[in-house]
């Protein structure tokens, strides 16, 4: 990656890395915030609907027994005594009375000789409820009252009841509507009626609307809800304060995280420089993983995977140094390492083992020295080595230029250098490379040897792969083989080779040398089938 892309990538990482978490404990302060207060509004509201619930109750009782015992003779004194009753026992209703027309004729508090005119009705809903929302009584000047009648019995009730509910903040709306047809019957504060338009189908709906935020809850019984709302600065205060815990946390958080991405861009950075010192202090080595032919369970040949340790250090794996020795054109220096390592470690057995084959990985760049053909060849030349001995192994990213690495291929094919197409189906266009170019071996990517036997969808590839190689005449390898399902599955379907750790982890040239010799008395001390 260009040193500039480098820094641009890191400054947006860096930036994205302190904006994300200080945003995101803004964004989870204020949903804190609204939580706790919506939980409080819900607080009030349940507590106004609870009394609210209690009210209607004892109306509905009180008016109920009413009208069982003296529904026919409404204002005798039998019948007044009963509405004292009534009255002394319910802790909501102030007064309960009978009245005709607009008029109550008798109560609990008064018997009206004449009638006490209340005015008509304000709603009467489809049950028969007549509403009366500001009654004011002569024993009482300067007070209003709530009438509720029914079948001619009415209560009367103090409006602040329900909504008398302890609060330690100021300025909160509290109020109780019945719901069909909507009226707010008492209220404290401006109501918006809109905010039980919010309440909809559901029992219970928290929402910040009109500078507060609301709660609104529904009666289960009767046809009624109550509100709170708690002006939103509450909700601003208790966010600033959530917000001064968790905006730090996120800001440290984002700290660690650019200073973790600073670290590992300076690595990316310095990457190449370091590569090129390691080359210089031949800190490389080749680590050789075994191919075995899945038939007779034989080694037959190997691949030759570069290892990086730094003095002091742990072994650098491929997939961190490659990618950047591809970038800055190191790779083909790396290539030229390793052929020699190869050649100096295992010329000498290539020469004694002429069916044997190591293969080396070439990367796009080794395409574009135009001298491929001869580094190979003179790698070979050097230990006298038939061309057979040293396999090509090409990905489809490293193919990328066709028309650049197609006649290398084939001059390479030519001379005998036997070509293998690796990681097969994790690249570009796979089919066209298969056809158009000269292969020996298709090498399946480990990743779908990982899935056979697993279901996983990419495990239905495998078995297409194996086709589509056959079709074309190539030897199959399959890589990362780690169990005997992988191995008896791939020879079943006629994979000829395998590589992965059932067989051999990439290890030094000596240690392979020795696990060969066992690995072929073994094969030889076997049971041949009869
Ligand atoms: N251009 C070059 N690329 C190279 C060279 N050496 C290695 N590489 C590429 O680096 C990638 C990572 O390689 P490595 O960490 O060495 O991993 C290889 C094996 O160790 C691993 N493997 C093999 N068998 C198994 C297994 O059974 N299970 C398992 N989890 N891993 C296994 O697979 C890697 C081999 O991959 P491949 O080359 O695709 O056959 C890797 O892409 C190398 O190609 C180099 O010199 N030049």
């Amino acid at each position: 990656m260009k040193k500039v892309l480098v820094i641009a990538l890191t400054a947006v990482a860096v930036t994205a890395a302190i904006v994300a978490p200080v945003s995101l404990a803004i964004h989870e302060a204020g949903r804190q915030g609204f939580h706790g207060e919506a939980a409080q509004a819900l607080w009030y509201a349940r507590d106004v609907l609870h009394r609210t619930s209690k009210t209607a109750q004892q109306v509905e009782e009180g008016i109920g027994a009413l009208v069982l015992a003296h529904g026919a003779a409404p204002c005798t004194p039998q019948s007044i005594d009963q509405m004292r009753e009534i009255d002394l026992r319910s802790s909501y209703v102030q007064a309960i009375g009978h009245v005709a027309g607009d008029a109550f004729e008798c109560s609990s508090v008064s018997n009206y000789d004449e009638g006490f005119n209340i005015g008509p009705a304000e709603l009467e809903t489809a049950g028969g409820l007549k509403v009366r929302r500001n009654v004011t009584f002569p024993i009482a000047p300067g007070h209003e009252y709530l009438v509720l009648e029914l079948k001619g019995f009415a209560a009367v009730l103090h409006k602040d009841l329900p909504i008398d509910t302890s609060m330690t903040q100021r300025g909160v709306v509290l109020a109780v509507s019945l719901l069909a047809p909507r009226m707010v019957l008492v209220s404290h504060g401006g109501v918006h009626t809109r905010w039980l338009d919010q309440l909809g189908r559901q029992g219970e709906a928290t929402f910040v609307d009109g500078g507060y935020t609301v709660a609104v809850v529904r009666s289960r019984r009767f046809n009624t809800a109550a509100l709170a709302a708690i002006p939103a600065s509450y909700q601003a205060a208790r966010s600033r304060e959530i917000a001064w815990r968790l905006v730090p946390a996120g800001a440290g958080m984002g700290l660690v995280l650019a200073f973790v991405i600073v670290m590992l861009a300076r690595r990316q950075l310095a990457l190449p420089a370091a590569i090129r010192a390691g080359l210089r202090r031949h800190q490389f080595h080749v680590a050789y993983q075994p191919i075995v032919d899945l038939g007779t369970g034989k080694w037959v040949g190997a691949e030759a995977l570069v290892r990086w340790r730094r003095p002091g250090g742990p072994v650098i794996s491929p997939d961190e140094f490659i990618p950047a020795a591809e970038q800055s054109g190191l790779i083909v220096r790396i290539t030229d390492r390793v052929l020699e390592l190869v050649m100096n470690e295992a010329g000498a057995f290539l020469a004694s083992h002429p069916h044997f084959h190591i293969g080396v990985n070439l990367s796009s760049a080794d395409f574009h020295t135009g001298d491929l053909i001869e580094r190979l060849q003179a790698a070979t030349g050097r230990a006298s080595l038939p061309p057979g001995s040293l396999m090509a192994e090409v990905t489809e990213r490293g193919l990328l230029d066709k028309d650049v690495a197609g006649p290398i291929l084939s001059a390479l094919r030519g001379q005998g250098f036997p070509i293998a197409i690796d990681d097969f189906g994790t690249g570009y266009s796979s089919l066209s490379y298969l056809e158009s170019l000269p292969l020996n071996y298709l090498k399946i990517d480990r990743s779908f040897t990982e899935a056979i036997g697993t279901g996983a969808a990419t495990s239905q590839v495998v078995p297409h792969i194996i086709r589509m190689a056959t079709d074309l005449g190539l030897q199959m390898i399959a890589e990362g083989v780690e169990n005997s399902v992988q191995r008896d599955f791939l020879l079943e379907r006629g994979v000829q080779f395998a590589q992965g750790w059932l067989f051999g982890k990439p290890m030094p040239f000596p240690e392979f040398v020795a696990m060969m010799d066992e690995q072929a008395a073994a094969v030889r001390a076997a049971p041949t089938p009869s």
